[in-house]
């Protein structure tokens, strides 16, 4: 058969236009040619724009570069660095106050504050759970992490523990008398609920009762209203599912026979196509364009084997209850779907244009995920997404309002190409690079009509600080570089500028991700911060924390946060533009020295060579304290980033780098010895792709675009897969 192809001598992939012509376009009956040739006319228009954009980047990096090299060994004078950022034009004129005016957008984003959850897309099972995570067990929360100690009789390790169940219950319980207190007694002594006309009743055992301090926070009920088999509370808009059932495995044991407490967890989420993915090729970008597809239509299913047991995952129905005056109470079944498109730095190979360029990845992303995405638009019943007519696009990694800029034009003629209504498509804007921080202001006007986040993506904008001053100095360890005034100016402003800019009942105000998918415990005392900034969601790595990190949302009112937060000292820039280096009263210690460096190249390593030998984005790396941390693209920009610039300055030598990676590289083989086919690096010696990748990662750190990593991982990754 022959394939469809554009007029202008673009090349399409024959893979990918197979998959488009036969998999996508039959489901919107939408015509082949005529398609590929908006598309391929599209590509031809924009990818000079982006090109552009591209070498501005690098023009103004030269700049800094030059203008701190003409002061080497001087103090920075902050005045005179203002200025010149506004000279060349990397720091802009911030214009009028202004609102944003975007339309139809759903309550997960415009009214409700939540946990936001993270997935890669390529990973279908962990993208159904991702898609299922709006609901999650909060006894299986409880029990399965360290919230509860596991030591002191209360461990996990053999088998069902019943004293650690009673912990659980306990605690469970404990969560209902803080949020939906009984207006006498408490939840632990209950021994059965009814539903009285609009009235939640407990029972206790010496027959006295009781109902909610709160009567209004019970909204819906499922089974009979003297034996109800599901009571559905409500706080601060957030669900919580107490489920009876008396012969259940923790109903049977309970007095009040609650078989479980599900708590709304993941209101939206975010299906990433970027930094936790490796997509290096047409095969790849398929497999990611072809789980969204699944996804938007709801036929995604992964089959695999969990505890001897062959399991298929789909997606959640949604959940019916009846509300208190016998009307139908319907609620989402399912966690609101973002997707995260790459950014403009990359081309791809799924199409070249009419002079052989290959084009821009985040041009192609933009146009095929919201293809996929408007087959969700068209549905009126059955798994829907957006039940507001909204497509939702994460864009990361954009430097400054230009880029936003050329992102809502993308956007703008992919509506146009598809037949959208204007501004269907709607804009994340992760604050993760320097230039969007300093001039978030503009940015978010740039995109005031479809812009429905602000996420501080504080990992990429660490790689960022870091490489935008590369030739400053000798920057502060890693732990250190957090708690620099920096950091606390990027995530105040954020929320500032956003509460200025009318964000809150259109937007999301976001906080970035708990890099350390295991340590929960740490995590409850830690992210009670971001809803108690005024952010309404933050990142969580797992459905377990968003579970948890769920409960955050019922202590505090985030909307009545926002009150304290306009009226505050608004953060600085001079604040913002102080660079964390190391200061001069300051000598690193031989042993802080050598700590952060085989630290930074045990991660490395650890993050490399699952993603160029096996193509895994994300992945759990033990640290040099073996705590388990997530690391991504973006986190390897910082520790690569880190490592080019100590040894740029001096800090450490090479020598002492190729040491800690010869003896870091046996820590990461040894780690992964169980896995299947792994190829441990110390043995590949000079043939181990991922050893030479991530060498290029750090000595040819000061040169890589932006301190990005993708273009190193890609070629090192592609020369894997043609092997
Ligand atoms: C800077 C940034 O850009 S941050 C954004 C990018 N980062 C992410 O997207 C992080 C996503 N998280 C992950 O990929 C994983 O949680 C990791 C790699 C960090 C840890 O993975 P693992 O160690 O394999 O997870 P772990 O063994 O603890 O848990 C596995 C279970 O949790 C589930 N799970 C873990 N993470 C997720 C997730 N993000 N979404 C859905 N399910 C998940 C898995 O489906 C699995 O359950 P199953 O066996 O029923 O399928
Ligand atoms: O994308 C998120 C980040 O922190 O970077
Ligand atoms: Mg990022």
């Amino acid at each position: 058969m022959t394939m469809p192809q554009p007029k202008n001598n673009s090349v399409i992939q024959p893979d990918f236009s197979r998959f488009i012509n036969e998999e996508v376009l039959p489901l919107h009956k939408m015509d082949a040619n005529q398609f590929w040739q908006d598309f391929s006319q599209l590509i031809e228009d924009l990818s000079p724009i982006n090109r552009q954009l591209l070498a501005k980047r690098d023009s103004l990096q030269q700049q800094i570069d030059d203008w701190h090299l003409a002061r080497k060994g001087q103090p920075m004078d902050i005045n005179e660095y203002e200025a010149f950022l506004r000279e060349i034009g990397y720091l802009v004129e911030e214009g009028e106050d202004f609102t944003i005016t975007t339309t139809n957008v759903d309550d997960e984003i415009a009214k409700l504050a939540g946990p936001q959850l993270v997935v890669p897309v390529k990973n279908a099972r962990f993208a159904l759970n991702a898609a299922n995570a709006r609901w999650g067990s909060l006894y299986d929360a409880f029990y399965g992490t360290d919230v509860i100690a596991k030591n002191n009789g209360l461990e996990t390790n053999k088998g069902y523990n019943p004293a650690r169940g009673e912990a659980v219950i306990k605690k469970a319980k404990a969560f209902l008398d803080e949020v939906f207190p009984l207006e006498n007694g408490s939840h632990q002594d209950v021994s059965s609920y009814v539903v009285y006309y609009h009235h939640l009743l407990a029972f206790f055992e010496d027959g006295s009762q009781s109902g909610l301090k709160q009567a209004c926070q019970l909204v819906a009920v499922n089974g009979q209203r003297s034996e109800p088999e599901a009571i559905l509370l409500r706080n601060h808009g957030l669900h919580v599912e107490i489920q009876f059932d008396r012969n259940g495995v923790n109903g049977a044991k309970d007095k009040a026979n609650i078989n479980d407490i599900l708590v709304e967890s993941a209101l939206s989420t975010i299906i990433d196509c970027e930094d936790s993915v490796a997509a290096v090729d047409t095969e790849d970008k398929i497999e990611v364009y072809r789980n969204w597809l699944g996804l938007m239509q709801g036929t995604l299913e992964a089959s695999f084997k969990k505890d001897g047991e062959i399991q298929t995952r789909r997606m959640n129905p949604d959940k019916f209850f009846t509300d208190l005056d016998g009307q139908a109470y319907p609620l989402h079944g399912r966690s609101l779907l973002l997707i995260r498109n790459v950014g403009h730095l990359m081309e791809c190979d799924l199409m070249q244009d009419g002079l052989g360029n290959f084009v821009p990845e985040g041009i192609v992303d933009a146009v095929v995920t919201s293809l996929i995405a408007a087959l969700d638009l068209k549905k009126t019943e059955g798994l829907r997404n957006s039940r507001t007519g909204s497509i939702y696009i994460v864009k990361p990694k954009m430097h400054g309002p230009e880029e936003v800029a050329f992102s809502c034009e993308l956007f703008s003629r992919v509506e146009d190409m598809l037949g959208l209504a204007r501004n269907t498509l709607k804009i994340g804007i992760m604050d993760e690079e320097r230039r969007t921080t300093l001039n978030l202001k503009e940015c978010i006007r740039a995109a005031k009509e479809r812009v429905v986040f602000i996420n501080t993506g504080f990992l990429d904008r660490t790689g960022d600080e870091i490489h935008t001053s590369m030739q400053a100095g000798a920057f502060l360890p890693k732990e250190q570089i957090k708690s620099q005034a920096w950091i606390q100016a990027y995530e105040n402003r954020n929320v500032e500028i956003g509460l200025a800019c009318g964000l809150p009942g259109r937007a999301q105000i976001g906080k970035g991700m708990w890099a350390m998918p295991d340590e929960m415990a740490a995590m409850m005392e830690a992210k009670v911060t971001h809803p108690k900034s005024g952010a309404n969601t933050a990142w969580v790595p797992s459905p377990t924390a968003a579970t948890l990190h769920a409960l955050h949302y019922h202590q505090i009112d985030v909307f009545a946060r926002h009150e304290r937060v306009k009226q505050r000292t608004p953060a600085s820039l001079k604040d913002l533009l102080t660079v964390p280096l190391i200061p001069d009263n300051l000598t690193l210690s031989e042993k802080v020295i050598e700590r952060e460096v085989d630290n930074n190249i045990q991660g490395l390593l650890g993050y490399v060579v699952r993603w160029v030998e096996d193509g895994v984005g994300c992945s759990k790396v033990p640290d040099i304290n073996n705590v388990g941390l997530m690391e991504d693209r973006a986190t390897l920009r910082i520790s690569s980033q880190h490592l080019a610039n100590w040894l740029l300055h001096g800090i450490c030598s090479r020598a002492q780098i190729e040491e800690s990676m010869q003896r870091m590289a046996k820590v990461v083989d040894e780690q992964n010895q169980a896995t299947p086919g792994y190829r441990p690096m110390s043995e590949q010696g000079a043939n181990s792709q991922a050893f030479k990748a991530a060498q290029d990662l750090i000595f040819k750190g000061v040169i890589q675009a932006n301190g990005y990593t993708e273009p190193l991982l890609h070629a090192y990754r592609i020369k894997v897969k043609q092997a």
